[in-house]
């Protein structure tokens, strides 16, 4: 990376929060019974069946067909191929998306404050979203600006709405974990290690869906009230 720019914000900005927010979440999980905990050393990882009722994946389904638009990665725009779905912030005071949002918030144990809207994604045959981390990288154009604005990226929650018929798996590129699109499952996983530093291993990517469609809805939660 050749660009220089000095940052009010060091690259570990929000250590002490990625780590509280990872105790928290941790010790909520593990007095979970129905809480999965994906057998990986690299991430920490769980997944939660039946989160979302079939009534309730459809109800999603159609809010996200409502909005759905070309999806944008920040300064990557729609045409990069980066990320080709389609996505949209389902409206955040429908009395139903506020239901779901309190539900992940409670999961999780995360102050509901700190957690951004619920994003929806469709993804039709042949779109994906490529290898990523979802949180913020410092060399950035925007480091500044969402360091400013809630913090870090803290846990990611992420529920598959439905099942393509074929493709479109959540893959942990790093750990070697593929995981199979299934109704109303939810996948939560802390972007942070244990000790506060972004974990490098959380990078995942939405495959290509190569039949039907694939539907999901995303809540990414910082580590301060986000706005
Ligand atoms: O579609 C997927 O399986 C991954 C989505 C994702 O990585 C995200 O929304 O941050
Ligand atoms: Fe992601």
């Amino acid at each position: 990376m050749s660009e220089s720019k000095t940052s009010r914000f060091p690259p570990d900005a929000d250590r002490a929060g990625l780590k509280k927010v990872g105790k928290a979440v941790r010790e909520r999980l593990a007095a979970n019974p129905a809480a999965y905990k994906v057998p990986t050393e690299d991430v920490e990882l769980h997944a939660i069946g039946d989160f979302m009722t079939p009534a309730e994946c459809q109800k999603m389904i159609e809010l996200i067909d409502a909005t759905a638009q070309p999806s944008r990665v920040f300064d990557l725009d729609y045409s990069s191929g980066y990320r080709t779905s389609y996505s949209g912030d389902v409206d955040p005071h429908d009395p139903f998306v506020k239901k779901i949002n309190r539900r992940i918030d409670d999961l999780l144990d995360i102050e509901p404050g700190f957690g951004e809207s619920i994003q929806g994604q469709r993804y039709m045959p042949g779109q994906e979203f490529q290898p990523h981390h979802d949180w913020f990288h410092p060399e950035t154009s925007y480091w500044d600006l969402e360091m400013a604005r809630g913090g870090q990226r803290s846990y990611t929650a992420m529920v598959f709405l439905n099942e393509p018929e074929a493709g479109g798996t959540t893959d942990f590129i790093d750990v070697g974990i593929s995981i199979e699109p299934k109704q109303g499952v939810l996948l939560a996983w802390n972007n942070a290690l244990p000790d506060g530093t972004t974990n490098p291993k959380t990078m995942h990517a939405g495959r290509p869906v190569l039949q039907g469609a694939k539907y999901i809805i995303t809540k990414w939660y910082r580590t301060k009230p986000w706005n």
